[in-house]
């Protein structure tokens, strides 16, 4: 790096920064004028020889450097010494653009980003960081590659609402923006087979403008969401009995299954329909004409559901199914448990959809008994040996191992006893594995567990 200038004026920078059309402040610096091409193109070379750590959980997968800072000098190559140099001179300058103070803390490091490596939607808020600032390394990066820098509009929950703005990664330029209170933003999965490169971090400061105390609103499970496990029509009943394997309806299986389920704390049951009624099921399901709904905020979460007032007849049965007496008994016989209450959602995920950790699904602090029936007819193969393929993460609060994970297998019945102090997520599902399912997800309300004052005759009104 012998042509880079170290020093700009102000005047120089201030000229080269536009400010960009996004929900909220963000800036770009084209840095030609301190960092010609060709010394770009050195930095990036010399960038993929230093060693990267591979970061992954409920929000992320990309590969990181150490911190530039944590580096020693004698380990660290002159071409990221003297980016360093660059980045004082750029962190002046935009302490002036902007009119903010910062402390003499700078966080920053190479993050690469591979083949179907993600950072999903966050807002950045996080110890004292003050503007985040990312300094993209790719040359002819196509917008079909994803990689793209996504800023979402909020919406009056201050949830992350819609993706406004995709930006694609444009070689030596130097994005730069003040963390705000919903400054949400993504990198969209790369689906390329090309590493996406950037040096990234943030100018820190001592009284920062956003607030640790400004939180979206929480998803609390709404009682209207909540039905008793009311007697259905005889033909309803009937489906039930018609379409379950008659294995499950011996009291040994069943009895094998709590054995299973009180040691392990879940059970899965495969095989659950019989072929007829899997036919009928998987007609209705992966129809062209039901309607999917987007189901958000996404900064939480995004996959889809259906409206459950308006369920094909099919669907209808398996969802009343979850509400029969038959199968309460079969849910108390394979638990121990019983129940007061359930409530039922369709859902379809594919390429794109994720739900992140922190009490999401609307039954923090709850302890409720889940049930999970899967179909999947994906183009890829779910596998379940691999560690990618898993999708339902269970875990302990605090604990940084999972208690069990799953991925999803096609006429499958997954019973999880989801404790309180559970954090539940499911993991990204990356759009290069061509995976999808449809899942039929019951939350069933342990009867004493059920620390509520609502009369049972009001939840009957509702
Ligand atoms: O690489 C980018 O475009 C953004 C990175 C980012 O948002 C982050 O690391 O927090
Ligand atoms: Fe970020």
């Amino acid at each position: 790096m012998n042509n880079i200038k170290k020093t700009i004026s102000y005047h120089d920078f201030s000229n080269n920064v536009k400010k960009l059309d996004a929900p909220f402040d963000i800036y770009k610096f084209d840095c030609q004028s301190m960092i010609p091409i060709n010394e770009a193109f050195k930095l990036r070379e010399v960038l993929l020889t230093m060693p990267f750590k591979k970061r992954t959980c409920d929000l992320y997968s990309f590969s990181q450097s150490s911190d530039f800072y944590r580096i020693s000098n004698k380990n660290k190559p002159i071409e990221v010494q003297q980016l360093l140099e660059v980045l004082v001179q750029i962190k002046q300058k935009i302490s002036t653009y902007l009119g903010q103070k910062f402390n003499n803390s700078i966080s920053v490091s190479c993050s690469k980003y591979d083949i179907g490596d993600y950072l999903l939607c966050h807002d950045d808020r996080v110890d004292d960081r003050r503007v985040a600032f990312i300094y993209y390394l790719n040359y002819d990066w196509l917008s079909e590659w994803g990689g793209s820098l996504d800023i979402y509009s909020v919406d009056k929950h201050y949830n992350a609402n819609s993706i406004l703005q995709n930006i694609v990664p444009e070689f030596n330029a130097f994005l730069f923006f003040p963390v705000g209170n919903f400054t949400y933003h993504q990198v969209s999965e790369n689906i390329s087979k090309f590493p996406r490169i950037t040096i990234n971090g943030w100018f820190h400061c001592d009284n920062f403008a956003w607030s640790k105390h400004i939180q979206n609103k929480e998803l609390t499970m709404s009682l209207k969401h909540i039905f008793l496990p009311i007697k259905v029509p005889k033909k309803d009943t009937h489906f039930t009995k018609r379409s379950i394997e008659k294995t499950y309806f011996e009291r040994n299986f069943r009895k094998y299954i709590k054995e299973g389920f009180n040691t392990d704390g879940y059970g899965v049951c495969g095989q659950f329909f019989n072929s007829v009624a899997l036919d009928g099921l998987s007609s209705a399901l992966f129809s062209n004409n039901l309607k999917w709904e987007i189901k958000g905020p996404l900064n939480k979460m995004h996959y889809k559901v259906l409206n459950m007032n308006n369920l094909p007849e099919v669907i209808f049965n398996l969802v009343n199914m979850l509400r029969t007496e038959h199968m309460i008994q079969f849910f108390k016989d394979c638990t121990g448990l019983d129940f007061i209450g359930v409530n039922v959602e369709v859902q379809r995920w594919h390429g794109g959809h994720y739900m992140v950790s922190g009490g999401n699904d609307g039954y923090k602090n709850m302890h409720v008994f889940r049930v999970y029936i899967f179909f999947s007819h994906c183009i890829g193969t779910m596998n379940t040996d691999g560690e990618d393929d898993l999708y339902y993460v269970f875990e302990e609060h605090n604990a940084f191992y999972p208690k069990f994970k799953c991925t999803p297998q096609n006429n499958t019945m997954l019973l999880v006893n989801r404790f309180s102090n559970m954090e539940v997520y499911t993991k990204y599902c990356r759009k290069i594995d061509g995976h999808s399912w449809t899942v039929v997800v019951a939350n069933y309300m342990i009867k004493d567990m059920f620390n509520c004052k609502i009369k049972l005759e009001k939840m009957h009104k509702l």
